[in-house]
């Protein structure tokens, strides 16, 4: 691997587009091979902004290349987008942008192309009007593939543009305070004198705090004492909508890295909760919340699709089912998720999403609560599962959310918060039933 950092972020990015990794597998790698914190960070920040305007990029590339670079050379196609990218979003001097980019360049053993790249680099420096996008077709003027543009379109009509804009703003720094170790006045005080600003914006979510700007957090006020933990305020819901009591028996369905097996913890410390994930490697994490924030649960390696292989016979109370899915509601957070799904990955997360409902639906007490979550928007993987779920399943009762009787779909950029969608299923009580 190359160390020049503009070498790493076009190695970066074509590992994902070229080669389907994903970018928090990739980056953290290259990462490593910088010593300097800063350097690390602008990494990320240039990494984030080819994938975010990858679509652009390639646009303005062939504008002024007669054709994509050969296949031996494509992570110089990359360096290109970083190069560009650097020229027009970052306040980098285009001097030193571009003696970089071409250096990167040697590294990348692409000596031969440094003429190509200083040149096109010079001629974008040179033509502000490359950047203008309203005319170009939808794949390039939003920057997403047209298979998801034209399912959010037929989702949102009046909308879809807003989610695909939201998409490409940097998200903000959600924190959740941990009211097991600290209150919310006491932590926001601390954070007031640490100079740290930060706001409370949603009444409903009172330990959800919003912070003016990013942070290294560990270095912010009772990071080590477990006094918080980095969560969307659209995922803070989960705990609350689920109506955790210290005497249920809860069982959170696909829990890593544990962010919600943690907030119902802190909101109930006295339930039993069985969290599961599938992926063992993804449980590291799990423990680790679950030790900073000095919290206790029974956190196992399974496939909860699957509960003869670790369920006990005993019914739950509470069950949380934060299915995997599309991803497609935190692609401010993750922007190359557009570029590593497909139109087809959703059919086969659909499928299992449901399949996952219905195994897990006998396990759940007569007059217990089912929550349904994914982070996505897209409503193959949220309303209309609910739908095909709830006509044959006689006992299920959609109970309404935030005046919603069909589920609650929260919108990327939505008071802030990521795209998610709830919907909150009771089982009929056994009285009701039999009634
Ligand atoms: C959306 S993430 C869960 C996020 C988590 N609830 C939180 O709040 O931190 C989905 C998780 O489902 C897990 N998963 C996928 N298929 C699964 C299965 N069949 N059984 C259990 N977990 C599964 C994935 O490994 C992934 O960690």
């Amino acid at each position: 691997m190359p160390t020049n950092l503009r070498a790493l972020a076009a190695q970066c990015c074509y590992q994902v587009v070229e080669q389907g990794r994903s970018l928090s597998d990739v980056l953290p790698k290259a990462q490593q091979q910088l010593a300097d914190s800063k350097d690390q960070a602008l990494l990320q920040e240039i990494c984030f902004g080819v994938l975010r305007y990858l679509a652009q990029l390639d646009a303005i590339c062939r504008q002024l290349m007669e054709k994509p670079l050969i296949k031996q050379l494509r992570p110089l196609q990359f360096l290109l987008y970083v190069g560009i990218y650097q020229l027009h979003w970052l306040r980098i001097p285009d001097h030193a942008a571009i003696s970089e980019t071409v250096e990167a360049a040697r590294q990348l053993k692409g000596k031969s192309m440094t003429r190509l790249i200083n040149g096109v680099l010079r001629t974008v420096q040179r033509r502000p009007e490359l950047f203008q996008f309203e005319q170009q077709p939808d794949a390039v003027r939003y920057s997403h593939p047209g298979w998801l543009i034209k399912q959010l379109q037929q989702a949102y009509p009046a909308d879809f543009a807003d989610i695909l804009q939201a998409n490409q703003l940097k998200a903000p720094l959600w924190l959740r305070v941990n009211l097991q170790q600290v209150t919310v006045a006491g932590f926001t005080q601390a954070l007031t004198e640490a100079d740290v600003e930060w706001q409370q914006p949603l009444a409903e979510l009172p330990e959800a705090i919003l912070l003016s700007k990013a942070q290294d957090i560990s270095s912010l006020p009772g990071y080590q004492a477990g006094w918080f933990a980095v969560q969307d305020a659209a995922a803070q819901f989960a705990a609350h909508l689920l109506e955790p009591a210290d005497t249920h028996r809860i069982l959170d369905a696909c829990c890593a890295p544990g962010g919600k097996t943690c907030h119902l913890l802190e909101r109930a410390p006295g339930a039993s909760v069985l969290a599961l994930d599938v992926d063992a490697s993804r449980l590291e994490r799990v423990h680790a919340n679950l030790d900073r924030l000095q919290l206790q649960a029974d956190v196992r390696a399974a496939d909860a699709s699957e509960p003869d292989s670790w369920w006990d016979g005993q019914l739950f109370d509470r069950i949380l089912l934060d299915a995997p899915c599309s991803a497609s509601g935190v692609i401010r957070r993750h922007p190359d998720i557009r570029w590593l799904r497909k139109a087809s990955d959703i059919d086969a997360l659909a499928a299992i999403q449901q399949r996952m409902l219905r195994q897990l639906w006998p396990l759940l007490k007569p007059g217990g609560i089912l929550l349904y979550a994914t982070c996505s928007v897209l409503p193959q993987e949220n309303s209309t599962q609910l739908t095909q779920f709830l006509a044959d399943t006689a006992d299920a009762q959609l109970l309404p959310i935030q005046g919603k009787s069909q589920g609650w779909q929260i919108l990327p950029g939505q008071q802030q918060m990521d795209g998610f969608f709830y919907a909150k299923v009771m089982k009929q009580p056994l009285a009701e039933k039999n009634l």
